[in-house]
């Protein structure tokens, strides 16, 4: 079997990124398969989203390497790491406020999967498909000749989420992407998820909600200063007296206990 073809999609070892003195990400090592979702936590500054620019290319890595479905994407940069095929969300909202929903989607669906050498935006039917597509995969389709800049929080989201599938992705990463919205709008972000992973899609997400993060991942990886300080299954994150000293507390390992136990309380 080629190994392109193989169970492992993405292979990070012993990736450093230090900014000055600091070792914002300090030698973490990451296998993800292909189908699973896998669900960083752990607490503000530990590295978690340097980690996700490290292995999308937004930042060059200080040392490691990264083998993405067969390729050495060590030292490749943003455009050609997307165009191998992995896609992200931003913490914070990030796409062109004064163009529509579907402008937006267009110019992720344009540019992130081939190189375009002169940028006229002469958007082909494979293009349009593309963002079609991913507008009502992600329940946009209505809104999409609204303006950005007046989408409501759950929306720009789900904007997010479309812009990155539209890419047409063998990897997505998601970071925080239930910052700041209610837990209804948590509910339906799951769903979608869900729905992503049914369909194929590989995830890696990043999030503080550990409902979020616990009913969706197979494989929970808790980082702390750079490192990965916990790797198991969800029902193990809270039973682990690191992960419980150093971010979750004892207030919320029992309300995981008991979320876990009765699968009712929601942590
Ligand atoms: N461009 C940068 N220049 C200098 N330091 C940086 C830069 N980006 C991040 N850092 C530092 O690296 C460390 C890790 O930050 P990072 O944003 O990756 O953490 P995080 O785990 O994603 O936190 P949060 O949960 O708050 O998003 C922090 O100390 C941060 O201040």
């Amino acid at each position: 079997m080629m190994e392109s073809s193989g169970t492992i999609l993405l292979e990070c070892e012993n990736v450093v990124k230090r900014y000055g003195s600091l070792a914002a990400v300090d030698g973490m090592s990451l296998t993800v398969n292909r189908g699973e979702i896998v669900g960083i936590g752990g607490p503000n500054g530990a590295g978690k989203t340097t980690f996700f620019d490290v292995v999308t290319g937004v930042t060059p890595a200080t040392e490691g390497r990264m083998v993405f479905d067969g390729h050495d994407i060590s030292k490749l940069g943003a455009d050609s790491i997307c165009q191998h095929g992995i896609a992200r969300t931003f913490q914070l909202n990030a796409a062109f406020e004064s163009l529509t929903v579907r402008e937006n989607i267009d110019v992720a669906a344009y540019f992130g999967r081939s190189r375009r050498a002169i940028p006229g935006l002469k958007l082909g039917q494979d293009v349009r498909r593309q963002t079609q597509e991913a507008l009502a995969f992600v329940g946009l389709a209505d809104k999409a000749d609204a303006t950005v800049g007046q989408l409501p929080v759950l929306d720009r989201k789900l904007l997010m989420i479309a812009g990155a599938i539209a890419t047409r992705p063998k990897l997505l990463f998601l970071d925080e992407p239930v910052g700041g919205l209610n837990s209804s709008e948590i509910d339906h972000i799951i769903g979608l998820v869900e729905r992503l992973k049914a369909n194929g899609m590989t995830v890696v997400l990043i999030e503080h909600v550990m409902r979020f993060l616990l009913a969706l991942s197979s494989r929970v990886i808790i980082m702390h200063h750079g490192k990965k300080i916990f790797e198991g299954p969800p029902q193990a994150v809270a039973e682990d007296p690191v992960v419980v000293d150093s971010y979750l507390g004892e207030g919320t390992r029992k309300r995981l206990a008991t979320y876990f136990a009765e699968g009712e309380v929601q942590p």
